[in-house]
């Protein structure tokens, strides 16, 4: 029933796809475009599919936390505010306009299987498959986008070859995805779009990046890899055409991170592109089963993401091997360990911060642990979620200062980067949060009320800096971008501090600047970080206007 089959809209005018040696399948730009201009849309993905763990949080249709504004924000738990569906208990929404959309395109599909679990939720990737089998076999799928689908790339010769527990894992989720679905697939077939889901599929994530579950069209699948990518991938946004409005819920959008030629290949990461050389290159293999030869890797492991901080203290002993790197690189394979592991519960962070205070010790003891170097950023991040779910806005303060002034401009050279733009938005949200508890320093009360002035000074500044940055060159079409603006817009009658950064804005600027890298000094002097690594990090600058 062809007309069945929800309307797709899609853009990608400014690419064309051919095969090249050794790449397989490639994306290029058709002609010159500037930075975060949008190069592909899709509004449906073929595979769309929540964390298991965000089912109890997130709308199941359009995935935001809560049904009022959308607005990103770093509240923690806001399911109280979705309902459940009464069929499988299973499955959360805002209200009953987002559950019939969801329920007439793919939910009454699924209802009854998985209320059949229920309270067994079957994990995120076969939840994926089986639903996109029940959309095949109901006739609501594009019948071109389902031969696309099979003849993307899936590993599968070398994932048979390899053998072992991997194997042996995917022959048993593809056994239960076909016993669950009911389908009369092949189970070779359902083996194929399991394999095609690993190796193709986007990590979904939230405006402020929050990873919430998967997402896959076969048309954006056919971007490559490149550890200094020219691309990113954002959700949540409209075609470049289109009036502000509502953006489809799991669209996905394709933007350039630099200025791109006419020609030039376009390329995602599909790796924290921050790792260390061995670091990528090992996972790059293990799940996508190539060797990356961009400009990054060619450079091989002499670059900022690989060294440790050469000091005069660094002794070699009469053999000439490196006592203090050694040590060194030991404490940093600890630290690598436990952000492993608290990676693998993610929601208990808040239980973990004692134990991401002490290991950010060690490597501050090193004294030759760049604050930029894998794994430290990723472990303060990790502290900072665990701090905002315990409430403990002050600190998260301090540590979403770090990683926005002193660790993501040395990883992430743009100003506009996602990740940069995100921490940004964190950073607002607490300063707002500081401010409307009423935080008090722990000092006399005229320190407590500088403090107070200051954060509502510097929340006006990081509003205007953050609506200049989105403004600024190519505008991109999403619900962040909306937030922003409306942040903005209403700041004159939130903020009694307005009318003060108004009149002086030049003196404001810099007096909060000066004033947030104090705290983020004081912060890691107090964690124990020498001056000379805190000095390697202060390429942040100390301006709050866009470049
Ligand atoms: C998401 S697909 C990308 C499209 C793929 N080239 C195709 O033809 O379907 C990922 C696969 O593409 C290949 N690939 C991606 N980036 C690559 C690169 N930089 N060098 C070599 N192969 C790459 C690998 O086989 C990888 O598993």
């Amino acid at each position: 029933m062809a007309s069945d089959v929800p309307e797709q809209v899609f853009q990608d005018t400014n690419v064309y796809t051919r095969r090249t040696p050794g790449r397989g399948n490639a994306t290029f730009c058709s002609k010159n475009v500037k930075a975060k201009s949008q190069l592909m849309y899709v509004a449906k993905p073929l595979i769309v599919a929540l964390e298991t763990a965000e089912l109890l949080t997130h709308c199941y249709f359009c995935f935001r936390t809560s049904g009022e504004s959308g607005l990103p924000s770093y509240s923690l738990e806001q399911a109280r505010s979705l309902k459940t569906c009464s069929g499988c208990k299973v499955v959360r929404f805002c209200d009953q306009k987002c559950q019939r959309q969801a329920w007439s395109a793919y939910h009454r599909l699924e209802c009854k299987l998985f209320a059949r679990l229920h309270p067994r939720i079957l994990p995120t990737n076969v939840r994926g498959i089986v639903r996109l089998l029940k959309q095949q076999e109901a006739g609501k799928l594009a019948e071109g986008e389902w031969v696309r689908l099979l003849a993307l790339e899936a590993h599968l010769d070398q994932l048979r070859k390899e053998g072992g527990e991997r194997w042996e894992d995917l022959m048993l989720m593809a056994q239960a995805t076909k016993s669950y679905s009911g389908s009369e697939q092949s189970l070779e077939l359902i083996l194929r779009l399991i394999c095609i889901l690993t190796v193709n599929a986007f990590t979904l994530t939230s405006p402020t990046l929050d990873p919430l579950g998967l997402a896959l069209h076969p048309s954006t699948a056919l971007l490559n890899h490149s550890c200094d990518p020219n691309a990113f991938v954002r959700f949540q946004v409209l075609p470049a055409s289109q009036q502000p409005g509502f953006a489809e819920p799991g669209g996905i959008s394709i933007h350039a991170l630099r200025d791109i030629s006419k020609n030039e290949e376009i390329t995602l990461s599909y790796v924290d592109n921050t790792l260390p050389l061995e670091n990528r290159r090992g996972e790059l293999m293990e799940r996508y089963f190539f060797r990356c030869s961009c400009n990054l890797c060619a450079r091989g492991s002499n670059t900022t993401r690989d060294n440790l901080h050469q000091t005069n203290s660094m002794l070699s002993d009469q053999n000439g091997s490196n006592l203090l790197a050694s040590k060194s690189l030991r404490v940093g394979r600890d630290a690598i360990a436990l952000l492993l592991d608290i990676e693998s519960h993610p929601g208990m962070e808040q239980t973990r911060v004692d134990d991401l205070n002490s290991i950010m010790a060690d490597l501050a003891g090193t004294a030759v642990w760049p604050l930029y170097r894998y794994p430290w950023p990723q472990l303060r991040h990790l502290l900072l979620l665990g701090l905002l779910s315990s409430n403990r806005y002050s600190e998260a303060l301090s540590q979403s200062a770090i990683l926005m002034r002193a660790v993501y401009p040395v990883m992430h050279e743009q100003q506009h980067h996602p990740i940069r733009m995100a921490q940004l938005w964190v950073l607002l949200s607490i300063c707002l949060y500081c401010l409307e508890a009423g935080i008090q320093g722990d000092g006399s009360i005229g320190e407590a009320s500088s403090r107070f002035r200051m954060l509502g000074l510097l929340h006006c500044v990081l509003i205007e800096f953050i609506y200049r940055v989105s403004h600024e060159g190519a505008r991109i079409n999403g619900a962040f971008e909306d937030s922003i603006d409306q942040a903005y817009k209403t700041i004159a009658s939130v903020s009694s501090f307005w009318p003060e950064y108004q009149q002086k804005k030049g003196t404001v600027i810099k007096a909060t600047a000066l004033w947030l890298d104090n705290q983020i000094h004081d912060q890691l002097r107090k964690e124990g970080v020498s001056q000379e690594i805190i000095d390697l990090s202060s390429r942040g600058g100390a301006t709050l206007t866009p470049s």
